[in-house]
């Protein structure tokens, strides 16, 4: 783990991807350096001569890391190259892979007057994807992240997002000396949305942004004090998100939490928020003390409606995990008396339950239809 206090990020692609200028103008905008390897090779002498037929310089890889170590261990580098398996995991804390259209490709390689043999070369490993899957062979899944570089537009909103991962890169780390990163925008090619999320719940709402804050999906919201139908959970979810549109008359989101006791055949369920204001914590364990069986489901649903006249569509994310004598910070719901691997979710990082909560799994699929709707 690093003690960085900034993150260093590799911009890659094949050469003509708009590597450089994705980094230039990230630098411009973040304060980080931008770090042209192909400067410090030929600076720093860092190959082994000129290759004529490539016209370009045989890289010494171990001469180059050498060079740059000191540096980028400190962190705040944006590492500008068209390979990135050479630099060690422990360096990096985002890798991304610039992708552009074959057409677009040749266009920008041939007005670089590139040599026949390395316009094939490269042209054939965008094709091929060779460097997504060098990044993806050489770094954890979930710091890669590919994003299209095929116009103007679509520079600036992957800029746009790198800045905003980094933005939230900062803040955790200065927060609670976070070393992970932030998951980035999964699904780039999705329209921005605002969506009206409606609920008098103020941790549920903070939340639904955090999980949300990286990506495409930004979160207004509205308390309504809609009454709760009692009855199978998606029809109370599903009720609910008909009175909100209705009332809103537009397009709105609601969710539910449900807790469920195994033992008790999914009791209390719906009910969760009526027992845990009279019963608290420990009549909550007490419901469960003549059975063997602890286990427990938070279940989440979300629905959305785009307006009065529409059917609503569910979303729900399931966490299995244990009831158990409270423990960690009260601050949200059942939080303390839920156990997931171990930790209740109270005694977790806010950013570790949003990873594995019931509610992350919802909006998970909750994006999915969304990104595949608005590309559509
Ligand atoms: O306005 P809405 O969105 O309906 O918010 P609510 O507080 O009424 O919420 P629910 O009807 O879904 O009731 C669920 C109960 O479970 C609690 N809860 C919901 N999500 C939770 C979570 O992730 N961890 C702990 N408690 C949670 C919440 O505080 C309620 O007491
Ligand atoms: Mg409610």
């Amino acid at each position: 783990m690093s003690t960085r206090t900034l993150p260093n990020i590799i911009i890659t692609g094949t050469p003509g991807v708009g590597k450089t200028s994705h980094c230039e103008l990230l630098a411009e905008r973040t304060g980080l350096k931008h770090l042209s390897v192909n400067d410090v090779v030929k600076d720093k002498e860092c190959h082994e001569g000129w290759d004529e037929e490539y016209q370009s310089w045989i890289v010494d890889e171990d001469k180059l890391l050498d060079a740059i170590e000191e540096d980028v261990k400190k962190g705040g580098y944006i590492i500008d190259w068209h390979a990135c398996d050479l630099f060690p995991k422990s360096w990096i804390d985002l890798v991304i892979v610039l992708r552009v259209d074959t057409k677009a490709l040749y266009d920008r390689l041939t007005a670089r007057k590139y040599p026949e043999i390395k316009l094939q070369e490269n042209l054939d490993s965008e094709i091929m994807d060779v460097l997504i899957q060098e990044a993806r062979d050489s770094y954890d899944e979930e710091i890669v992240v590919e994003l299209q570089s095929n116009d103007a537009d679509e520079m600036e909103s992957n800029v746009e997002r790198i800045e905003s991962w980094f933005e939230s890169w900062k803040g955790d780390n200065k927060k609670e000396g976070w070393e992970g990163v932030q998951p980035i925008n999964i699904y780039p090619n999705m329209a921005p949305q605002t969506l009206n999320f409606i609920t008098g719940n103020a941790n549920k709402l903070s939340e639904v942004k955090a999980i949300l804050s990286a990506n495409n999906i930004s979160i207004t919201s509205q308390p309504l004090d809609l009454p709760e139908i009692q009855g199978d959970l998606n029809d109370v979810t599903i009720d609910k998100c008909k009175r909100a549109a209705e009332i809103i008359q537009g397009p709105v989101l609601v969710e539910d939490t449900c807790l469920c006791f195994n033992a008790l055949k999914g009791l209390p369920g719906p009910y969760i928020k009526w027992f845990l204001t009279s019963l608290g914590h420990e009549g909550l364990n007490n419901l469960l003390a003549a059975y063997e069986d602890k286990s427990a489901q938070a279940v989440c649903t979300f629905a959305y409606s785009a307006g009065p006249d529409h059917e609503p569509i569910l979303f729900q994310g399931i966490t299995d995990g244990k009831i158990v004598s409270a423990r960690g910070p009260g601050n949200f719901g059942w939080d303390p008396i839920f156990e997931y691997e171990g930790q209740t979710y109270a005694e977790m990082e806010k950013s570790e339950k949003n990873k594995i909560s019931h509610r992350a799994k919802a909006l998970a699929k909750l994006q999915e239809w969304f990104a595949k709707e608005m590309s559509s």
